[in-house]
């Protein structure tokens, strides 16, 4: 079995837990909370952000062109593509996509960004890419799970966000990063192995906690953080 196989096979019950989540659920049955879309987009707007920062990082570690590019060109993607499920989002709210940006990010959404950037900052590439993978990899799964259970057809309130994700562009993004990050454990040592999978499973469990965190519209316990902007 390949490292990611493993890591795959390890954190099946973290998979479970988020296509059963009552939100990823709700965008199967076109039901969530429009207070719950609403803190979810406020987080995610600011989490893409942080997800370019460590893109970056992990540029400045590569020595490869390969990766240099592979890393620019994600960035591109976060910026120019990973808004149109956003916009899914908010249209079924109502909301101007603007009025859910530049809110300081809630407990779980704050701790998930300080975890990647934590691996970033201290590990090697493999270790970058064991803490950013779970990201795509749980939403393809997320889409290709729905497609399968719902069947959605193009007049479902969510099929812009499903058909997004179960789409194979999306998943050949993925694989991507699967393959790099494979390739970099078959040199990594044990102790960078170990590594690896802390952040591959805190990434799989934060992944979960954020849905919760939408769908219980987490905040800080005495009000609002200080936005740090
Ligand atoms: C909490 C959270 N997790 C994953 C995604 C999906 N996503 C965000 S960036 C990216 C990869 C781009 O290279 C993907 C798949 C999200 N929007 N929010």
């Amino acid at each position: 079995m390949t490292f990611t196989e493993i890591v795959r096979k390890e954190n099946n019950e973290l998979f479970e837990a988020i296509f059963n989540h009552p939100f990823v659920e709700g965008i199967g049955k076109g039901e969530v909370p429009e207070q719950a879309l609403a803190h979810y987009i406020k987080a995610d707007y600011e989490y893409l952000n942080a997800f370019m920062h460590v893109y970056g990082v992990a540029i400045s570690k590569s020595t490869e062109r390969r990766d240099m590019g592979y890393f620019s060109e994600q960035v591109g993607f976060v910026l120019n593509s990973e808004t149109h499920p956003h916009h899914n989002f908010c249209d079924v709210i109502g909301a101007g996509y603007d009025e859910l940006q530049g809110y300081p990010l809630p407990p779980t959404a704050d701790h998930y960004v300080k975890h990647m950037m934590y691996h970033a900052q201290m590990g090697g590439l493999g270790e970058i890419l064991a803490a950013l993978l779970p990201c795509p990899w749980t939403y393809v799964e997320i889409g290709n799970h729905l497609m399968k259970k719902y069947q959605p057809t193009p007049n479902h309130t969510f099929y812009p966000w499903i058909e997004f994700y179960a789409n194979e562009d999306f998943d050949t993004l993925s694989m991507a990063m699967c393959e790099r990050l494979d390739e970099l454990a078959e040199e990594a040592s044990e102790v960078e192995l170990r590594r690896m999978k802390d952040a591959f499973r805190k990434s799989c469990q934060l992944e979960l906690n954020f849905w919760e965190m939408a769908y219980t519209c987490e905040e800080w316990p005495t009000g609002e953080a200080v936005s740090s902007k």
